[in-house]
């Protein structure tokens, strides 16, 4: 097809698009028009899904370069948190799967092995691909096979401590390996820490424009193999301040760098991939982007560039669709702020996530008492240590899927110190458009065994408010507070407190004690209906605090005939789990059956989807429990009979 057909016919050029040999073969003025090509297609797609339209539209050039200079999937391309890779799907026959992006049983927003021989990394958690990319490394040399290793690594992943460590062991072992830092100054918002600093300078500074042009003439004019070519770039940088360019930085680690490119220019960035794929060692390829280039809403988006809309959105504005709601995270930033404004020792602290987790409402009445570390959470654990040991009373704000990395750190330098440090995990639960790598499933299991540590699920925006005082109020060990993602729960009142457990319903038969963990307590009050209309009666309670389990719920348990616990946890090591051996330990012989997500790798979908799938709904609890007090009923029966046979013989 001819230039003039490709834009008479836009969007006739993607397409062609099949597989990474149709990008390879394309002139330089059909990848210009494709990637005007590929910004149309996901800025209309995404539009209708909602995902990650900023990051993606920011590395059109970049991935149409590595699927032309390498050859995957012989070549490993690897993404780092992979929400980038909408352009690597597109390039690599997926752009049919994307009008059910992010849906059940639709396309993943992360690579997929299961999609494609083309991915590999599917955990969406940041600043791990330069460790898979050195073990790959490693494996390949060991095997003695001739494969490239390549890793698309953001700025804001790189301040994981992670990349660092991977960074020094890939500098050690000298394996070929191809690192493409995207650099486009952003995670969500401007990215933190003395490399954005460094990395922020060159695009700062007002010889940046020539550094990219004398750069990519150094790219053109020199042979592209061995080790030449970087005496050439060495001499260019020395010219200008090191200061301007990274390089010193990551030479001095022993890793070769290339650039800064444009990484909006693919020919400038396939040159110096290929000047890095010939190398024969590790080398760093420094391409500076911009978030949500080519798509003004995104560009001129100052809060994260439209990182990731949760939904639809509205093309003209990049404004979401979807009427605004109360979220939980809307609550717990208000009831923090107010906290904040009585208790000058309370600060926060997030991982380059202050508008997703509501610290930077704090950030904007308290500037001073807010810190983000970078995508660093187990910096954040240990930084809170510090200063909780310095006096204050830190919350550190993160994903519940994000925490389970500082265990350790949770563990041994905050509780084994007993330590006043508490954790807000948002989107704890089930989350469901970013599958399973972003499910907050194991927190009330994994950090259930930290002794001294407690864990309160509070049931609605009245709880949250109440639970994250009663936290912050601790002051010999850490606290947990964890709510799911999206609106609210609509207060649930109690009819009493016991202790610390809220009693939200009760009835003259004492059938069955439900212990409705978190926001399931509407849940409960449902299935607490229904299973009335069979006759039974069903006491629905709270705990509140679930970890370590109130002593009230197994005096509870032991007036009941049954206990049903139901979770937005795995059950393994849960709530359920934990109750039935305290239980245990109390010599309570009630019969307990524990309702929860099993410990698994569970699809993405809408969060209703996925527990509907796993039978975490009203209707299917009530059935449930229905079925298993019936039981009950027959056994009795039995048992009534077994012992008039008894009695008669
Ligand atoms: C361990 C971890 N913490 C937080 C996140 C949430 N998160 C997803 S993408 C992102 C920003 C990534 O920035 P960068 O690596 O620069 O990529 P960009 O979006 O700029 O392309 C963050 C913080 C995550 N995925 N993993
Ligand atoms: C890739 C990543 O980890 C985040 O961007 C995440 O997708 C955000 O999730 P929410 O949409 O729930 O804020
Ligand atoms: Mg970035």
């Amino acid at each position: 097809m001819s230039v003039e057909e490709g834009t008479a016919n836009h969007g006739r050029l993607l397409s062609t698009v099949r597989g990474p040999q149709d990008v390879k073969r394309m002139t330089a003025e059909q990848l210009d028009i494709l990637a005007a090509e590929i910004r149309d297609f996901l800025i209309a797609k995404v539009s209708r899904t909602g995902g990650h339209i900023g990051p993606n539209l920011g590395v059109v050039e970049i991935t149409l370069a590595m699927h032309r200079v390498f050859d995957s999937p012989r070549d490993r391309l690897l993404f780092d948190t992979g929400h980038q890779a909408y352009v690597h799907k597109i390039v690599t026959g997926r752009q049919d799967g994307f009008d059910k992006l992010r849906q059940r049983g639709g396309l993943s927003g992360y690579p997929s092995q299961a999609e494609s021989e083309h991915d590999l990394i599917e955990n969406s958690h940041a600043s791990t691909a330069l460790s898979y990319a050195d073990g790959l490394a490693k494996a390949y040399a060991l095997r003695g096979e001739q494969r490239s290793v390549v890793a698309m690594v953001g700025d804001g992943a790189l301040t994981g401590g992670m990349c660092w460590e991977a960074l020094n062991n890939i500098a050690t072992a000298g394996n070929p390996l191809v690192i493409v830092v995207n650099d486009n100054g952003r995670s969500y918002s401007p990215t933190i820490g003395g490399l954005a600093d460094h990395l922020s300078s060159l695009r700062l500074n007002p010889g940046y424009e020539k550094v990219l042009d004398t750069v990519k003439d150094a790219l053109g004019s020199t042979p592209l193999v061995g080790r030449p070519m970087y005496e050439v770039l060495h001499a260019v940088k020395k010219g200008i301040k090191d200061a301007v360019a990274p390089q010193a930085m990551f030479e001095d680690l022993g890793i070769k760098y290339v650039g800064p490119v444009d990484g909006h220019d693919i020919t400038a960035v396939e040159s110096a991939l290929r000047a890095a794929k010939n190398f024969g060692g590790p080398v760093i390829v420094h391409a500076v982007t911009r978030k949500g280039y080519g798509y003004r809403p995104a560009e001129e988006d100052e809060a994260d560039c439209l990182h990731g809309p949760g939904g639809a959105f509205d093309v003209e504005t990049g404004q979401l669709v979807a009427a605004p709601s109360v979220k939980w995270t809307h609550v717990f930033a208000d009831e923090l702020v107010k906290i904040a404004d009585e208790r000058p020792d309370v600060v926060g602290i997030t991982a380059a996530m202050a508008e997703p987790t509501g610290i930077a409402t704090l950030a904007r009445k308290h500037q001073h008492r807010v810190y983000d570390v970078g995508i660093a959470e187990q910096h954040a654990v240990t930084s809170a240590a510090g200063l909780a040991m310095g006096g204050l009373h830190p919350v550190v704000a993160v994903y519940a899927t994000f925490l389970n990395r500082a265990f350790d750190q949770v563990l041994l330098d905050v509780a084994m110190h007993k330590l006043p440090v508490t954790f807000v995990l948002d989107r704890a639960g089930i989350t469901g458009p970013d599958g399973p790598s972003h499910y907050g499933i194991w927190d009330m299991s994994v950090f259930g065994v930290v002794p001294g540590l407690r864990i309160a699920a509070p049931r609605d925006a009245g709880s949250l408010r109440e639970e994250l005082r009663e936290a912050v109020a601790v002051d010999d060990g850490p606290t947990i507070v964890r709510f799911p993602t999206g609106t609210v729960a609509a207060d649930l009142p109690a009819v009493r407190r016991v202790g610390a457990v809220d009693v939200l319903a009760e009835s003259a038969r004492t059938d069955v004690l439900l212990v409705a963990v978190g926001s399931f307590g509407q849940l409960g009050m449902e299935v607490a209906a229904r299973v009335a209309e069979q006759g039974y009666g069903v006491t629905v309670v709270d705990p509140r605090w679930v970890r370590p389990v109130p002593a009230e719920l197994v005096e509870l348990a032991a007036g009941h005939r049954l206990v049903v616990s139901v979770e937005d946890g795995v059950r393994v090591g849960g709530v359920g789990a934990a109750l039935a051996q305290a239980m245990r330990d109390a010599d309570v012989r009630v019969p307990l059956r524990d309702l929860g997500v099993p410990a698994d790798w569970h699809p993405h979908g809408t969060r209703a989807q996925i527990l509907a799938d796993l039978g975490l709904t009203a209707q299917d609890v009530a059935r449930d429990v229905t079925g298993w007090i019936s039981g009950l009923d027959d056994q009795s029966g039995e048992t009534v009979q077994a012992d008039e046979a008894a009695a008669k013989n």
